[in-house]
């Protein structure tokens, strides 16, 4: 609410518009059983947060995550509001998950545990209302399974109508090819442009990687293919480093025979974690949890850039230290919407009845990327401001306009 209230005052937002997105729309809590591999039942946690629709469906990811609460949700369901319009997309903003760790989990219990979640939020979700998508500790396989268990509710005549009440599901089962790597490929796209716009070539640079899941892997494994470095990674179970190059590919292949954790990868030496943003390079892609760059640690950062792959990487404490340190910082709902982006190509393809082809998809994404990136720097230069604030006014701008044109129903 910082940054907005910030980007608010910096276009002299319309006031009445400034109390409608203040506030969210709705704020689904629902508690659901679910009977366990051994027989007894649990009762789950489960939330969706619709913060606003006046571009489009409400659209964004559901997480899995012991760390998800109404507070959580809220904020990432404001960011996504910001991220669809910036990006230009027909989307408003709504985010949400379930309060668990899923390693904890049997794939049967995973399964019925999203099912029901699914079947809990009703028809607050839907192809045209609310369309959730993958995000922290949920894959294609979770998106398939809810999609199933919508259209399942659904008459026989119009279930396949309803696929694509979600987006980042398999290929077989309606996905787009190319959504797998959507948002790393976003991530470096906007560094693309960055450093088109600086002069810098990214041969040989440096960089380091927070959370080596969806978005930590292919941006590494994108960066990689520029030229630059992979020199240190951090995720839940712990931090690596290897000054001369860490190979992503390997890594991966490491990663994903060791449940997802890079620790005890052999080709580099291990960390403390503490010692993760000191280490030396010129750029830092968080892509793990929000508010990890704080007061506490900006200081220790040496990297000419921060491209924000994660939500909320960096809290405003900290973002004021590194902008006067004169630190480039890709903002969140510019550098990671590739994920949205391919998600609404993705819902397109579906609702079509189409298929876009892996080099179309990347093509398209890069195009939109791009031009959000422009109007970012533009709008930073025409308000004299900082990136994140830039980004934020196009896309407050952008929402001001429609409520202008449409009114308020009285
Ligand atoms: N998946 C997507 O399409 C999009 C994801 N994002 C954001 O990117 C970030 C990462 O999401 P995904 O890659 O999809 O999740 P993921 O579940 O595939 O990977 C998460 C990674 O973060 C690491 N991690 C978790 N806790 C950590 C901690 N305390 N310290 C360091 N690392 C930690 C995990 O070990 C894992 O490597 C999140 O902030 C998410 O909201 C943003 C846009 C789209
Ligand atoms: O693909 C989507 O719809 C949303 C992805 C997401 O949750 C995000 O951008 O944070």
């Amino acid at each position: 609410m910082k940054q907005f209230n910030h980007a608010a005052d910096t276009i002299k937002l319309d006031a009445g518009i400034r109390k409608i997105l203040s506030a969210t729309n709705s704020e689904i809590s629902v508690h659901f059983p679910v009977k366990m591999d051994d027989g007894t039942i649990e009762v789950f946690n489960g939330y969706r947060v619709q913060h606003n629709n006046a571009l489009g469906p409400y659209k964004g990811g559901l997480r899995f995550h012991p760390a998800v609460d109404i507070d959580t949700a809220r904020a990432l369901a404001i960011w996504m509001t910001w991220k669809s319009a910036l990006a230009g997309l027909p989307y408003g903003g709504g985010k949400g998950g379930v309060s668990i760790d899923p390693q904890a989990y049997s794939k049967s219990e995973l399964e019925r545990i999203t099912r029901r979640f699914t079947y809990a939020l009703g028809e607050n979700i839907g192809p045209d209302v609310d369309i959730p998508a993958p995000d922290v500790n949920t894959n294609p396989q979770i998106m398939a399974w809810i999609a199933d268990t919508f259209a399942s509710t659904k008459s026989p005549s119009t279930r396949m109508l309803n696929l694509h009440v979600v987006t980042g599901k398999p290929i077989g089962s309606g996905g787009l090819k190319g959504r797998d790597r959507a948002t790393g490929f976003g991530v470096v796209a906007s560094i693309k442009s960055w450093a088109k716009l600086k002069g810098v070539d990214l041969l040989n640079k440096t960089f380091i990687v927070q959370g080596f899941g969806n978005v930590g892997y292919w941006a590494s494994h994108f960066m990689t293919e520029l030229g630059a470095k992979l020199i240190a990674v951090q995720d839940a179970s712990g931090t690596i480093y290897n000054e001369s190059g860490i190979d992503s590919e390997q890594l991966h292949d490491y990663v994903s025979i060791n449940n997802g954790d890079v620790y005890g990868y052999e080709g580099a030496k291990q960390l403390e974690n503490n010692s993760f943003f000191k280490v030396e390079c010129d750029i830092v892609i968080p892509a793990a949890l929000s508010n990890q760059i704080t007061s506490e640690n900006a200081d220790e950062i040496k990297a000419s850039l921060i491209a924000e792959g994660a939500n909320g990487p960096i809290d405003t404490e900290g973002e004021k230290i590194l902008l006067a340190k004169g630190v480039d910082i890709i903002p969140d709902i510019l550098c990671n919407a590739g994920g949205v982006t391919g998600s609404y190509y993705e819902w397109l393809q579906n609702k079509r009845s189409e298929n876009y082809n892996i080099d179309t998809v990347l093509e398209m994404i890069e195009e939109k990327l791009s031009v959000a990136f422009s109007k970012t720097v533009e709008s930073a230069r025409k308000y004299k401001t900082d990136w994140r604030t830039g980004a934020y006014c196009v896309a407050l701008e952008r929402i001001q306009q429609t409520y202008q044109e449409r009114g308020v129903f009285p």
